[in-house]
């Protein structure tokens, strides 16, 4: 498999992709870009607490590891030293508040998902969402974007006990469909989702796009790294 990305339909002549039986998406920074909703909902929180609202430049660098964890990251930011538990427990609260009466006003589908899902979906692959966002965000906003019905299994960062990077979600969604793990891919847009897929056994492919954390995904080394889903049918 290439690392190259100039290759328009990765499935052309692609012997390794032809063994794959699914297809393990991520969410945030991969499907859609939320970014902009969930700065809102990190400012509307921290200013419940009397605090000032980050930039949301700051925000794309801090999503991928859940919602707590963004949350400590920008508590972090505006205090100048870690959060204690109870003040960040709080300032959650009221960012899983606010996140969930607005989740979808300014987020967008990047292009070339529904054409992507749609081209792995008309292959026969199986398809599975696994976001560190918390499991009870997902489906509304899969519905929103008319997405729902392309996965038999979706999991957010609380659902099991442990999330990207670790491998345990990512397996979960192999044994759901019946899988082996070498027969399955990850796509995401972050080293923990190229993290956990290697750890699982997964072919990867990461999107060039999304948010990770200001460092280039091929760091991570995926197998294969593309611009859009476009490149994927
Ligand atoms: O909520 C997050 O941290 C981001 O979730 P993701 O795993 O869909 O990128
Ligand atoms: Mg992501």
């Amino acid at each position: 498999m290439t690392t190259s990305s100039s290759r328009r339909n990765v499935f052309d002549g692609n012997s390794i992709l032809d063994a794959i039986q699914a297809v393990v998406f991520d969410l945030d920074g991969t499907l859609i870009d939320s970014v902009p909703d969930l700065a809102t909902a990190v400012g509307r929180a921290l200013k419940d607490h009397g605090l000032a609202a980050p930039p949301e430049a700051q925000v794309r660098d801090w999503v991928g590891n859940g919602s707590r964890k963004l949350l400590e990251r920008a508590l972090t930011d505006a205090l100048e030293e870690k959060p204690g538990s109870e003040l960040l427990d709080s300032v959650h609260q009221r960012f899983l508040y606010h996140y969930g009466q607005a989740p979808a006003v300014a987020t967008r589908l990047y292009p070339g998902v529904k054409e992507g899902l749609e081209a792995l979906k008309a292959r026969g692959l199986h398809l599975a969402l696994v976001t560190n966002k918390p499991e009870a965000f997902i489906a509304p906003l899969l519905e929103h974007f008319g997405l729902a019905s392309f996965f038999g299994l979706w999991l957010g960062g609380d659902s099991l006990s442990r999330k990207k990077p670790d491998p345990l979600p990512l397996l979960h969604a192999a044994k759901h469909f019946g899988v082996d793990a070498e027969t399955c891919l990850m796509v995401g847009d972050s080293r923990h989702d190229i993290e956990a897929g290697q750890a699982a056994g997964f072919r990867t492919l990461a999107v060039s796009y999304g948010y990770n954390h200001g460092e280039p995904i091929a760091h991570s080394q995926p197998d294969l790294v593309v611009e859009s889903l476009r490149q994927i049918f």
